[in-house]
Formats: structure tokens, C-alpha cells, sequence
């Protein structure tokens, strides 16, 4: 009879992430249902936002594939469960797809790729993900955070494609991109991951683990207003 009673309180146990998201659910909706993207869901974006947003993501993503690198490295120092590797190395392949993509992309929209200046938004969040590069940042922050960023973008791309939008032709690559039931299923592997560490972190860790995903969601939202020409 105890058993079961155990049994019933796990299953009904909320996470630690969505323990988070729950509180922090503003700033999440703000993250991922940004105006910008509102505006590629009912067709009303603004060609110039959607070329200086490009130009700028090149840029994150060319941070971004060496901040994953070492979160690569974390997993196989400090994770006993080699589907950690798994995933993480699935993620960095869908990245050297991305470059192609963003090329390809670019000569789509006549953007050029090659000297773009990093607005500050940017380089404030790159320098967020160097930070995160750190031997000293524990595994366990480092793959909440990459949990976080990836689901930004997912949850986001995701809302231009639900039936209601109006996503115009030329931009469904894109939503498509992130918005992929593939990429959902990435980011859900993510999430188990990171909730598995979280559940054995100490009081330390997970405190530290949740300030740098509310730092991930105040950075995609600065990210979204650049493209929107607000910085
Ligand atoms: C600013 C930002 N956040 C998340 C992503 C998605 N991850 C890799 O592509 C991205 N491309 N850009």
C-alpha cells in the first residue's frame, strides 16, 4: 500500500524544468512569442528585419557550435549515460547542415554572409555562451542551457507552422528549420537529459543551473528585438 502511495506521488512530481517554466512563465512567452515572431506567424514581417535577423543568427550560430563542443566534452567527462554523447553529437550535426542552410538561405534573400558587424545584443550573448565554455561551469548548467537556447527557437519556429498561421511561402524553410517535429523530438532528448542531472544536483547547481536559463531568455529576447531594428 506505501508503495503505491510512493508510486502515485512520483508520477504526479512535477519536474524541476517545468517547476521553472511555470514560474517563469512571462518571460518564456516573451522568449518565444516574440513580436517578431507574431510577425513571420501572420505574414506582416518586414523584409528587412528577417535579412539583418539572418545576418545576426550566422553570427550567433558561428559561437554557438564551439559553446556545444564543450558541452560535448562535459558529457563525456561527467556523464555515465552514453546517450548523453548521442544526442549532444546529433545537435552538432544538424549544425554543419545549418551552415549550408544559412548560405544557401543568404543568396536566397541577396544577403551577404562575410563582414557583418555583430550588433550588441549579439556579442552580448555570445560573450554569455563563452562564459558557459568555462572547464569550471559544472555539465549540468551547461546542458540546461543548451536545452533552453535550442527550445527557444523550436517552440517559436514551431507557432509559425501551427494550422491558423499565415506564414508567407519564402519563409517556411525557416520556421521549418527549427520548427521540425525532428527538432521537437531533439529538444524533448535535451530536456530528459538535463532533468536527469538536475534531479541529482545539489541546491548550488540548481540554483545556478536556473539563473543562467533566465539569462538564455532575457538574451532571445534582446536577440528577437535586434532583428526588429530596436537596439
Ligand atoms: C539566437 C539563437 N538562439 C537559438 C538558436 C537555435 N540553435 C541553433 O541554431 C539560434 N540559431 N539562434
Amino acid at each position: 500500500m506505501e508503495r503505491k502511495d510512493e508510486a502515485e506521488e512520483a508520477k504526479s512530481k512535477v519536474s524541476v524544468i517545468e517547476t521553472w517554466l511555470r514560474k517563469h512563465r512571462l518571460l518564456y512567452v516573451g522568449a518565444t512569442r516574440h513580436p517578431f515572431i507574431h510577425s513571420i506567424r501572420d505574414g506582416s514581417v518586414d523584409v528587412s528585419s528577417f535579412k539583418r535577423w539572418l545576418e545576426q543568427d550566422y553570427i550567433f550560430v558561428r559561437a554557438f557550435v564551439p559553446f556545444v563542443a564543450t558541452v560535448l566534452l562535459k558529457a563525456w567527462k561527467e556523464s555515465f549515460d552514453a546517450t548523453d554523447m548521442d544526442v549532444i553529437l546529433s545537435g552538432m550535426a544538424s549544425l554543419n547542415d545549418e551552415f549550408a542552410w544559412f548560405n544557401k538561405e543568404a543568396s536566397k534573400w541577396g544577403v551577404s554572409l562575410t563582414n557583418v558587424a555583430p550588433q550588441k545584443a549579439n556579442l552580448d550573448y555570445c560573450r554569455f555562451l563563452e562564459s558557459l565554455m568555462s572547464s569550471e561551469v559544472e555539465y549540468t548548467v551547461a546542458i540546461t542551457a543548451f536545452w533552453a537556447i535550442e527550445t527557444v527557437y523550436q517552440d517559436s519556429f514551431a507557432h509559425c507552422l501551427e494550422d491558423g498561421s499565415n506564414t508567407p511561402e519564402e519563409l517556411r524553410d525557416t520556421c521549418q528549420r527549427w520548427g521540425n517535429d525532428g527538432f521537437g523530438q531533439y529538444c524533448h532528448a535535451l530536456q530528459s537529459i538535463a532533468e536527469h542531472h538536475l534531479e541529482k544536483a545539489s541546491d548550488d547547481v540548481r540554483k545556478r543551473t536556473e539563473a543562467a536559463v533566465l539569462d538564455v531568455l532575457e538574451y532571445e529576447v534582446a536577440f528577437w528585438n535586434m532583428s526588429q531594428g530596436d537596439t
